[in-house]
């Protein structure tokens, strides 16, 4: 079961991370350490157990570890285990009625009709669009050699203009900012669970879902401005062109129906929220674990030199399994989505504990990844656990992007966005840090970097 890589093989770099919480937390302290960072509610227990049970305001919260537990909630019975109050309530005013927030036969008819947008076919489509945003964003950081670089923010822009270009075809120059401080506005007050959130029932606004209710307002208003805009361009084209284009023609296979223009709005914000902000954070982590890291930054290197054509051929991205199997131990070690929570909709019982409706079952990449059991220096970085021949990773060990009918519709698009600019990015230049501070990781909606070190870039 342990996916070992032998010992010497493991390099001795050990990113920061936080130290476990003391044990028997009360709810009122695990409710304010979710508010300041999710990853310190964890006691060591929770990496060397299977099960861990918590009281979570009269209801039981349970963490799963063990791989049948976890496929016994994600796999065999997703009907039973819905999205929590908290999260609906917290996401909801961003994402509307779209993919993540809606469930049962409005999910499925959702999920069935936007799964051909997203087949990797469908992404070769937009491979286009990551590699001119890409290009445009190497070209301008060439300009800033010998300076300090405040990298994070320039990937955050990248990853918002690449969501941009491959959903509307549009640069997002204008409407980039106004996205970015939207979602920066939400993401510091309301975006983060309020004690009311997990205890009020759902049909109770709290004084924080009317401060999200009027949000919603203008977070609609700049989504359909941008669609309006891309609607306006008439173009032709022989075929889709970019999100936009597959969303609005797609067709549920089974009922004929399409998405209403209000519903495709839902989608859009979701893809744009879902896709940009978890893609960014795996980018920021690569990076700064590879200005530990040179010789990992040289190997990347020459396999971009010799898999991506410096034109505009078809780059064979399969062929990047260094700079993928990097990618992958930058999500083991800094998952972007930390944490996969569902609540029970009906008594069950999983790995001996019984579930009654409202218990949290609880899923976090970020307890998993580190897990004593499934994992070989845990806390260590080393991407050899992830290359061609290395020993097999349990298939429920490793879920930066969750498993079962409700996986990340996004992965694919997302791995092939962030080993493109990875590669693009090393090839381009050798990065180094700048300052001493270490970077800390901070959850809130997913695992940000608690601050932006300054990198100073060399042009190869
Ligand atoms: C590194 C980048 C990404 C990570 C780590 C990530 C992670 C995840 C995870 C863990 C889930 C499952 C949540 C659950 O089971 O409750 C999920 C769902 C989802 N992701 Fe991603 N994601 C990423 C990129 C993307 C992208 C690029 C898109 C879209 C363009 C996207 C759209 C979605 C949507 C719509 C769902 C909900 C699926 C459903 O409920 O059927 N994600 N993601």
């Amino acid at each position: 079961m342990q996916s070992s890589v032998a010992p010497e093989d493991i390099r001795t770099f050990i990113p920061p991370h936080p130290e476990p919480a003391p044990e028997n937390l009360s709810p009122r302290q695990l409710a304010s350490l979710m508010r300041v960072n999710n990853l310190r509610v964890w006691s060591q227990r929770a990496y060397e157990e299977e099960v861990v049970v918590r009281r979570f305001f009269g209801r039981s919260s349970v963490l799963f570890n063990a791989p049948e537990a976890i496929r016994h909630v994600l796999v065999d019975h997703p009907e039973a285990y819905g999205r929590t109050r908290a999260t609906l309530r917290i996401l909801k005013p961003l994402l509307g009625e779209g993919l993540f927030t809606s469930e049962g036969l409005a999910w499925r008819h959702q999920r069935r009709t936007l799964a051909p947008a997203f087949t990797p076919r469908s992404v070769e489509l937009l491979v286009p669009h990551i590699r001119s945003a890409t290009t445009e964003m190497i070209g301008s950081l060439a300009a800033t050699e010998k300076e300090r670089v405040d990298l994070f923010p320039i990937i955050q822009r990248l990853a918002l203009e690449i969501a941009g270009r491959s959903m509307f075809s549009l640069e997002m120059g204008q409407h980039g900012s106004a996205l970015r401080e939207q979602i920066m506005r939400y993401g510091q007050r309301l975006g983060r669970p309020h004690l009311l959130d997990f205890v009020v029932p759902i049909a109770i606004p709290t004084p924080h879902d009317w401060a999200r209710a009027w949000f919603r307002r203008s977070w609609i208003r700049l989504i359909d401005q941008i669609m309006a805009e891309r609607l306006k361009d008439k173009t032709h084209a022989s075929g889709p062109r970019d999100l936009l284009d597959l969303l609005m023609a797609a067709r549920d296979a089974e009922s004929g129906e399409g998405f209403s223009p209000k519903q495709l709005r839902d989608q859009i914000a979701t893809m744009i929220l879902a896709g940009h902000e978890t893609t960014a954070v795996a980018l920021c982590w690569s990076v700064y674990l590879l200005a530990h890291l040179p010789e990992v930054q040289e190997q990347i290197t020459q396999e971009a030199a010799a898999v991506l054509p410096d034109s505009r051929a078809e780059p064979q991205l399969n062929k990047l399994t260094y700079t993928r199997a990097v990618l992958d131990e930058v999500m083991r070690l800094y998952p972007p989505a930390y944490v996969i929570v569902r609540a029970a909709r009906q008594p069950d019982t999983v790995a001996g504990v019984t579930m009654k409706p409202g218990d949290l079952a609880i899923i976090s990449p970020w307890v998993l990844h580190r897990h004593r059991k499934y994992w070989h220096e845990p806390d260590a970085f080393a991407s050899e656990r992830f290359l061609p021949g290395a020993p097999a990773i349990d298939r429920f060990a490793y879920l930066p992007f969750g498993v079962g009918p409700r996986v990340c519709i996004g992965a694919h698009f997302a791995l092939t966005e962030a080993t493109l600019v990875l590669a693009e990015l090393m090839r381009s230049f050798r990065i180094e840090l700048v300052t001493d501070r270490p970077v800390w990781p901070v959850a809130v909606v997913t695992t940000q970097p608690d601050h932006a070190p300054l990198f100073q870039l060399h042009r190869r």
